[in-house]
């Protein structure tokens, strides 16, 4: 028998060409973005069932290629919202033992929810296939409700991107018209969503256990395989530093720069961040690469202590911060820098518009919103970083902006040669 995704490419198929068979008697032209069918054509019964049928095949087969960590980010806000609640009240591993399938009262029963609430929760959810009910009341767990009742960390990311990203970016419009175009972290739709004056990492710090759920549903994505630092490792020529200082500004636990110290011996590594991440990172340090790997506290907006190092790194920093505050950040350095000194970002590079679309043109215009909503933060363009480089000092001058193929960053190496 055929794969079901085989027969769903089938019904999409024959679907398609009923369509087209169908606009042919109507002498409309063929399905267009850029121009709708008459809306006459979704009542007539033969049209709207074809076309019915060809978009059911079109999510089902989604689903399938998109796996189920797709089926659960891509859903709608208010089917997000139910999902948030079927975690928070643990549907998805209320099921009995050894067991993939349970009635709506087992599921009650194991979840201390009534009946009722439960049907209406995991029936909320089948549209996008994070539950299935083959047989009316029997609930059947998919690949994304296991994925629900099996990784802690996805479930931290359902809450979080629902507690902190969602409620944010739905006030972006408004923060927009409070604070025309501002770029400070504490004027954005966090801001509004949360009532505070603070900016939101600040803020989220005043509620015990916060910071530490954004940071474990943010560590699923270094899990994937495009964020391994084996691509900045691979792709930077950090073996032509003899015996250099690379500086990993904003290096949080010194993921990256302890990475560069173990692969490089000849290399000294200075990871910098806030005094208070600094103390935690200090005290995880590896023994083995003893002073090669230094921790100091600096604040980035303030001058590079630091002079004279070979390479500045920073990882996913300015991607947090507006135009004016990354111009402020780079400038910082500009009083540590000789000629020559090398600054490497490890960053997005949003695809530029008009070009072919991809999936990560969806994906890292969903982070720049997410970024934009939290801290004023921007992911950019090619254009973009070089614009920024320009305006932070004409002495700063670009010598590649390239994604490594597997890589979900790029990296931008400048120069300065002042
Ligand atoms: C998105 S994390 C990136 C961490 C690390 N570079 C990595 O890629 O894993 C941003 C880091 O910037 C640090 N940070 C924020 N504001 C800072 C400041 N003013 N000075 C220094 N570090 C700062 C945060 O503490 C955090 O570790």
């Amino acid at each position: 028998m055929a794969s079901r995704a085989r027969q769903l490419v089938e019904i999409l198929s024959q679907s398609i060409s009923d369509i087209e068979d169908f606009l042919k008697t109507q002498d409309a032209p063929d399905l267009s973005i850029e121009q709708d069918v008459p809306l006459s054509f979704h009542a007539n019964p033969k049209f709207a069932s074809t076309k019915d049928a060809a978009l059911l095949a079109c999510k089902e087969l989604s689903t399938l290629l998109g796996g189920s960590f797709a089926a659960i980010t891509n859903q709608t806000t208010s089917e997000f919202a139910n999902t948030q609640a079927i975690c928070r009240f643990k549907i998805p591993s209320s099921f009995p033992p050894d067991r993939d399938h349970a009635t709506y009262d087992e599921l009650a029963a194991n979840s201390g929810l009534p009946e009722p609430e439960v049907r209406r929760l995991v029936r909320s959810t089948l549209p996008s296939y994070i539950f299935l009910e083959k047989e009316t009341g029997i609930v059947t767990r998919t690949a994304a409700s296991k994925l629900l009742a099996y990784n802690p960390l996805m479930v931290q990311w359902v809450e979080m991107t629902a507690t902190e990203i969602m409620p944010a970016t739905l006030k972006i419009a408004d923060a927009m018209e409070k604070w025309p175009q501002s770029g400070e972290p504490h004027q954005t739709g966090y801001n509004l969503a949360n009532n505070t004056e603070d900016s939101a990492f600040t803020h989220m710090a005043k509620f015990p256990g916060r910071p530490e759920q954004f940071a474990q549903a943010m560590s699923l994505f270094s899990m994937g395989p495009g964020y391994s630092p084996k691509w900045l490792l691979e792709n930077y020529p950090w073996d032509s530093l003899e015996t250099g200082t690379v500086v990993d500004v904003g290096g949080s636990k010194g993921e990256y720069g302890i990475a560069i110290a173990r692969k490089y011996p000849q290399i000294k590594v200075v990871i910098q961040d806030l005094p208070d991440v600094i103390e935690k990172a200090q005290s995880s340090a590896p023994a083995d690469l003893g002073d090669r790997v230094e921790f100091m506290a600096h604040d980035f907006l303030t001058d590079q202590p630091i002079k004279d190092a070979d390479v500045y790194l920073m990882r996913w920093i300015l991607h947090d911060w507006s135009d004016a505050y990354s111009i402020r950040i780079l400038r910082a350095l500009i009083p540590a820098l000789r000629k020559g000194a090398r600054i490497v970002l490890h960053e997005y590079i949003v695809p530029e518009p008009g070009k072919t679309l991809t999936l990560q043109d969806r994906t890292l215009r969903i982070f720049d919103t997410a970024v934009r909503a939290l801290t004023n933060g921007k992911e950019r363009e090619a254009n973009d970083w070089k614009a920024l480089f320009a305006e932070a000092d004409s002495r700063f001058q670009i010598l590649s902006i390239e994604k490594p193929p597997v890589s979900s960053l790029g990296i931008i190496v400048a120069q300065w040669e002042g």
